[in-house]
């Protein structure tokens, strides 16, 4: 499924700025079967009321295992690739820590530490929802990337409901960045903190990352997170 993706260019961007567009990864078909995937309550573990917990206003529901083939798929087709990277930036920041090359091993250790719950979710933002800045960590072992597919089509199926990241650098202030790629589109980013080449070397950057006030319509995205959750 991913044969024909420029991975090179792809981890070039995210190395430079912390994350990267990949256009069109999901057909119109698949987007369309997705997002109806998410009245069927089976196929999910829980549900979560975003203004319930003060996250925003909207809903999100985790899915269970076994996960839906094609999100498994990506999950593991995926994850190799940014495994690379993510080790790269655990040297540049001197942090101890080496992340498995298959997805399957990382799992594996999330399982040993408690953390068995799977995290990929799918989100709904009707008119006047939003998701507040945030980072999805889960427990001690987290991933640094993870991907956020758009399954409906900005100023078509709503409008708002822009992708923001937030980047704080330290000491200095920080840096907002707004997407709104297009449906079928994917958007892989940093889920805790980057490393900056500064004067004195490498220094860290931490992102978040939310939704702005979905202004009409009803946006669904499916949200891919590679460690599992305590
Ligand atoms: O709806 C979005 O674009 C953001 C979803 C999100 O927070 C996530 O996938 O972790
Ligand atoms: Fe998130």
């Amino acid at each position: 499924m991913l044969k024909n993706i420029d991975f090179k260019t792809h981890l070039a961007n995210i190395n430079q700025n912390g994350y990267a567009v990949l256009p069109k990864l999901f057909s119109d078909e698949i987007c369309d079967e997705l997002a109806t995937t998410y009245d069927e309550s089976e196929n999910f573990r829980s549900v979560i009321n975003m203004k319930r917990y003060q996250f925003g206003s909207g809903e999100y529901k985790y899915f269970k295992y076994p996960l839906p083939t094609i999100i498994d798929e990506i999950r593991h087709e995926i994850y190799p690739h940014l495994a690379h990277i993510a080790n790269d930036w655990m040297i540049k920041l001197g942090i101890e820590k080496t992340f498995p090359n298959q997805l399957s091993e990382l799992l594996k250790l999330c399982h040993e530490n408690g953390q068995n719950r799977p995290t990929p979710l799918i989100l709904k933002y009707e008119t006047g929802d939003w998701n507040a800045l945030h980072q999805d960590l889960y427990g001690e072992i987290f991933f640094p990337f993870q991907m956020v597919i758009f399954l409906t089509q900005p100023n078509g199926d709503y409008t708002g409901g822009e992708f923001m990241m937030l980047e704080n650098r330290p000491r200095m202030q920080s840096k907002g960045i707004v997407l709104q790629p297009n449906k079928g589109d994917a958007v892989i980013f940093t889920t805790n903190f980057r490393p900056t080449l500064g004067s004195r070397g490498y220094y860290r950057t931490s992102m978040r990352h939310g939704v702005s006030e979905v202004r009409s319509g009803k946006r669904i995205n499916l949200g891919i997170i590679f460690h599992d959750a305590k």
